[in-house]
């Protein structure tokens, strides 16, 4: 009697058990079957955005433009950051650290940003880069705002990201080498050389100050009328007359790296053409004393003759064979790559001797504007009272300036 009790007991326990398996399953089910439909009819888009581009070599533009934008503009959102020392060495620098929920809006679009990494799914050790760990952003807003966020959220963040970088990096001034192997190499770039302290007629110079300015500013009118976003400058006039002082005071106003090419370590043309490749842009592209350089100052054939001169037949030979730098190397590294490696690019030619020089160099378009440092002492003396240095440092028109022996 017991143990038909006991049987009956455990029959129903059984049962009972597997009318609760039932249900967990069914509800798990139903949990899944609401995941589904809440999913397709989510409001909620997200984009994710690696730290690589697709072929892992590069770093995605993007992700560091983000990085750059989130630190500078949510930060004070943010709970948990993380500091480096910044490219001046003074000061430190704060990043939003990841897995958190960054809040940030936008013409009425309100978008959570948050960063998290990956590890890497096997143990073995790559050196590709972008395979050890990988490092992600993902934005998620309502999707009614899918159209916004892609043609005008994304960009902005990338343009504000883009300058938060140039304002925080330390500028470079890079030199050619001459073994071919590594392009460029460089150092960090500190002048004090100012507009303030540049001594030159102050008309003079507020008019390369506003020249500046509008080309920093041109990326619209360049793209509107075709043309490569580049402007050059041949800056003349006797030794000792500022040329390389303008161009650091340059380069400290716009904020650009500078790349000085030294011509003579440059064997030929297909050289040239790689060492101006792997320029970056808002940078100035120099070439101190052009005329002593290269030979770009021997004249050629004049058309109106009909005739090829003899050097116009050699160069024509030495460029088919890629053998020399030639002129027309030259005026094809200033003129017709600039288009082919994106913008905002500076060409600086510095010369004693600018009758000297191929007028095919410097003609406008090429050069667009043409400087005269001189040792005229209009508006020195008001500069000159702020040049750094001793005055047995200043060149010799100061000394005159400031009555030094
Ligand atoms: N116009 C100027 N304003 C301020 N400083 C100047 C000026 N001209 C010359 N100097 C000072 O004189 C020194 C030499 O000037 P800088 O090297 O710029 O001349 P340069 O024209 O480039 O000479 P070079 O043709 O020999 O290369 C620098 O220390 C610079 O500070």
């Amino acid at each position: 009697m017991v143990s038909k009790d006991l049987w009956a007991g455990v029959g129903s326990a059984l049962a009972f058990l597997a009318g609760l398996i039932t249900l967990a399953v069914n509800q798990v089910r139903i949990k899944l079957f609401i995941n589904k439909i809440t999913a397709s009819f989510s409001s909620t888009v997200q984009i994710t955005i690696p730290e690589y581009t697709a072929n892992r070599f590069e770093r995605n533009e993007l992700f560091t433009a983000i990085e750059a934008y989130i630190s500078d503009h949510c930060s004070d959102r943010a709970r948990k950051l993380k500091g480096e020392l910044g490219s001046d060495e003074q000061k430190p620098h704060l990043f939003v650290d990841d897995e958190q929920e960054i809040i940030d809006t936008f013409e009425g679009a309100t978008l959570c940003w948050y960063a998290y990494t990956e590890q890497p799914r096997s143990s073995v050790v790559v050196q590709t880069p972008g395979d050890e760990e990988r490092r992600f952003y993902r934005v998620a807003f309502h999707r009614s705002f899918r159209d916004k966020v892609k043609d005008s959220y994304l960009p902005h963040v990338l343009g504000e990201g883009r300058t938060v970088i140039a304002n925080n990096r330390q500028r470079r001034l890079f030199t050619n080498n001459p073994d071919g192997e590594t392009y460029w190499s460089h150092v960090a770039f500190q002048h004090p050389a100012t507009f303030d302290t540049l001594a030159m007629d102050p008309m003079e110079k507020q008019a390369i100050i506003n020249d500046l300015n509008a080309f920093r500013k041109g990326k619209h009118y360049y793209d509107k009328v075709g043309k490569a976003w580049k402007r050059g400058y041949l800056l003349f006039g006797p030794p000792g007359t500022g040329k390389s002082t303008m161009i650091a005071a340059i380069s400290n106003h716009l904020e650009y790296d500078i790349y000085d090419l030294e011509l003579t370590a440059v064997k030929n043309n297909i050289e040239l053409r790689k060492l101006f490749i792997e320029t970056k842009g808002k940078s100035i592209i120099v070439i101190e004393d052009i005329d002593c350089s290269v030979d770009f100052t021997g004249k050629r054939g004049d058309k109106k003759s009909g005739g090829e001169s003899d050097n116009m037949k050699k160069e024509r030979k030495q460029d088919a064979d890629g053998t020399k730098l030639t002129l027309s190397g030259m005026l094809n590294f200033i003129d017709g790559l600039w288009s082919a490696c994106g913008g905002e690019r500076i060409i600086i030619f510095t010369t004693n001797h600018k009758d000297k020089l191929d007028p095919a160099l410097i003609r406008p378009g090429r050069m667009d504007k043409h400087i005269e440092m001189s040792y005229s002492l209009r508006g020195l003396q008001g500069a000159g009272q702020q040049l750094p240095g001793h005055h047995h440092q200043r060149p010799p028109f100061l000394r005159a300036v400031h009555g030094d022996r």
